[in-house]
């Protein structure tokens, strides 16, 4: 593929007896913003970190734009470490300078790059200020502007919404999709579903080691069972349960919330409220990502 895809191909890692990856395979497509879940432990940041070139895979290639990452290639990559990796003494502006520098930039070009990353996140009046001396969610905002200050062809982001209030959220998501507009395949990792959720175009999720889901929201959630609640006045107590693929998981005053295993039809449902009498409501409840997630790390139905 050689259309500025990152391509994470069959990559494992173990650390002594633990098992890190297990052939872990997914890909992050130009313009995509690909949201990397998974519980403590699951691989993310290993993960991460062999994109990056900071740990070695045992076996497996990541590639991008075609050919395998190398060490020259890597400079192309913008990365959000999760362990943060600033310099506590260097005043903000300085180290942003310096990093792009260190990435062929010239002065002129470096200063004028990490002026406009520190106006677009809102980092204006700390430009003077040492890293150290800034709260956690501005020293988070500065490591975006590390990532990016370099304008790289990827973006590697490990956990970057951790810490964040919610105005800066706004920010990181917004230069997120700016980004990913321009063409940049993003991948990001967050224990904070919702925003994965809304944000992001795919999913990935991991569980000890192995992508066990990878598709978009809509996409996943289709694939699940989803519940539906009936409300049916005048339906005898147990109207729905023995309807094939159906599970009844209660029946009061308010209806009758019903569980569909993924192949089965809810116009089937709906024929056996309608044969008891007149349905006053019929409403379908996709589940969440939090809920997909919980059935994909516990392996139960998702609901
Ligand atoms: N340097 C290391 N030495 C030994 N084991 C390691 C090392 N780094 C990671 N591991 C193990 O590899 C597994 C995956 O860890 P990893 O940090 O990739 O998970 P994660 O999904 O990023 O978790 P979290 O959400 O908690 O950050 C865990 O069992 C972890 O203990």
């Amino acid at each position: 593929m050689g259309d500025r895809t990152l391509e994470i191909d069959r990559v494992s890692k173990r650390f002594g007896k633990v098992t890190a990856l297990d052939s872990v395979t997914f890909d992050v497509r130009p313009g995509e913003l690909f949201g990397f879940v998974g519980s403590n432990g699951a691989g993310k940041t290993t993960t991460m970190r062999i994109v990056l070139g900071v740990l070695a895979a045992d076996s497996g290639e990541v590639r991008f734009d075609g050919a395998a990452v190398t060490h020259e290639t890597r400079t192309r990559i913008g990365y959000l470490p999760e362990e943060r990796g600033l310099y506590p003494k260097m005043k903000v502006l300085d180290q942003l300078v310096y990093l792009a520098q260190l990435h062929g930039f010239s002065a002129n070009e470096a200063h004028r790059g990490a002026e406009s990353w520190i106006e677009r996140l809102g980092l204006a009046e700390r430009r003077g200020d040492e890293v150290q001396k800034l709260s956690l969610g501005n020293q988070q905002r500065v490591q975006l502007a590390a990532a990016l200050v370099h304008e790289p062809d990827v973006l590697v982001l490990d956990e970057p919404f951790s810490g964040l209030d919610p105005i800066a959220v706004d920010v990181m998501s917004d230069v997120l999709r700016e980004k990913a507009a321009t063409g940049v395949p993003v991948v990001f990792s967050s224990h904070q579903l919702d925003l994965v959720e809304r944000l992001c175009d795919r999913v990935g999720i991991i569980r000890s080691g192995q992508i066990v889901a990878c598709d978009s929201v809509s996409g996943l959630t289709a694939g699940a069972a989803s519940r539906i609640t009936v409300l049916a006045p005048d339906a005898p107590a147990g109207w729905a349960a023995h309807l094939p693929g159906v599970r009844v998981l209660s029946e009061n005053g308010d209806g009758t919330l019903v569980e569909l295993a993924p192949d089965i039809d809810d116009q089937t449902v709906l024929a056996a409220a309608l044969a008891t009498g007149p349905v006053r409501e019929f409403t379908r409840h996709h589940p969440s990502l939090t809920e997909l997630f919980r059935s994909a790390v516990t392996g139960e139905a998702a609901s």
